[in-house]
Order: structure tokens, then sequence, then C-alpha cells
């Protein structure tokens, strides 16, 4: 408790000589750049095409961590499925297009249905994804928050944060902070 990255890290490779592991689990509507993101992590440079079914899932060293993430098909007929993923998952990021207002109320629906309400997914930390964040007319993170509503969320560690899958902006912030606050919940399944 209270450790920083950096000791938590040094702490968990003494106790295991090897880097510490964590699952994360990618959800959001369709769209939203999931797979950009993954794809942007691994240097990958491919176009990303829209995943059909169930998750592309990869393995990364990341800061003496080694991260495993789950990109998960989220069409609506297969939202009620994510909760398989929770069993394993130390953390979710929530991926949102902050320029596609028009879905702002079913990303709001499948977050507080698929996730926080889900007792599979209680307490697990969530970071939320304000993508897209360079295309024009987008919602800022903190419009963002107010119309996901995530102030109503009261049972786990919980951000949100700007990111432009495309580039990389925000990608390293995003992982941190949910580490980070993997670490502070005490909440780490491999
Ligand atoms: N402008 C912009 N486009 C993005 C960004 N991130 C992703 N995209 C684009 O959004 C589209 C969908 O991206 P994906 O990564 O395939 O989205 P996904 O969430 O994996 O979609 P599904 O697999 O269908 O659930 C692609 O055309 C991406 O190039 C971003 O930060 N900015
Ligand atoms: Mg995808």
């Amino acid at each position: 408790m209270g450790m920083c990255l950096s000791k938590w890290s040094k702490f968990w490779q003494q106790l295991t000589s090897g880097p510490m592991p964590l699952t994360i689990v990618l959800l959001g509507l369709t769209s939203t750049g999931k797979t950009t993101l993954l794809y942007k992590l691994q240097n990958n440079t491919s176009e990303t095409l829209p995943t059909i079914g169930f998750n592309i899932e990869t393995v990364n060293t990341f800061r003496g961590i080694y991260l495993t993430i789950l990109d998960v098909g989220c069409g609506d007929k297969i939202r009620h499925e994510w909760k398989r993923y929770f069993l394993d998952a130390s953390g979710i990021l929530f991926v949102v297009d902050s320029s596609d207002i028009k879905r702002l109320h079913s990303a709001k629906v499948a977050l507080h249905r698929y996730i926080v309400n889900c007792k599979e997914a209680r307490g697990i930390p969530l970071g939320v994804i304000a993508n897209k964040q360079d295309l024009p007319n987008t919602l800022t993170p903190k419009d963002l928050a107010s119309g996901l509503e995530l102030c109503l969320i009261e049972d786990r560690q919980w951000f949100i944060h700007g990111m432009c899958a495309k580039t990389g902006s925000g990608i390293i912030e995003s992982i941190t902070l949910l580490i980070e606050a993997i670490k502070r919940s005490n909440m780490i399944r491999t």
C-alpha cells in the first residue's frame, strides 16, 4: 500500500525474480479505438479491422510489468459476455470515441449495465479513455465524465484520461494511471 510504482516493481521482482504480471481488459462500443490502442502499444503499424467475436490477446513487458491485454470484440449482441473476462482482470479500460456524441448515451448504458453494475466486475479499477481527441468537436474528458455519469461510480478506483490512440498520445499515461489504481486497490490478478 502506498508504494510507488518503482518500489512495487522492485518488490515484485525480488519476490518472483520476474516482472509483475497484470491482465487488463479493453472494452467499449465498436470502433472506439481499442485495437488501435493495442497495436500502437505493440508498435504494430497495420490498419485495424473490426474485431469479430472475442479477443485478440497480447503480452507486453511494460515498465517491469508483464502485461496481458485482452481486446474484446464489443458488438451489442455480445456485451453480456464481457463478464467472462472480469474473472481474470486486474483492471478495465473502457474506450470511448469522444467525437461520437450520438452514441454517448449507448456508451453510458453499456458502461453502467455491463461493467459498473456487473457483480463479476465489482471493485475492479476502471480507466475511461476519452479517445480520438485529435478530431474536431470532441467532448473533453471532463464533459465525457459528466455525460457518462462517472460520479455514480463509488465502489472502485476510477479515472478518465484523454487519448489519441492513432498517434499514441495518452496511452502510456493511461496505462500507468490504471496500474497505479490497481496497486492502490490491491486487485492484482493474472
Ligand atoms: N482520428 C482518430 N481515429 C482513431 C483513433 N483511434 C482509432 N481511430 C480510428 O477508429 C477506427 C476504429 O478503430 P479500431 O481500433 O478498429 O476500433 P475498435 O474499438 O477496435 O473497434 P471494434 O473492433 O469494432 O470494436 C479506425 O478507423 C481507427 O483508425 C484516434 O485516436 N483518432
Ligand atoms: Mg477492434
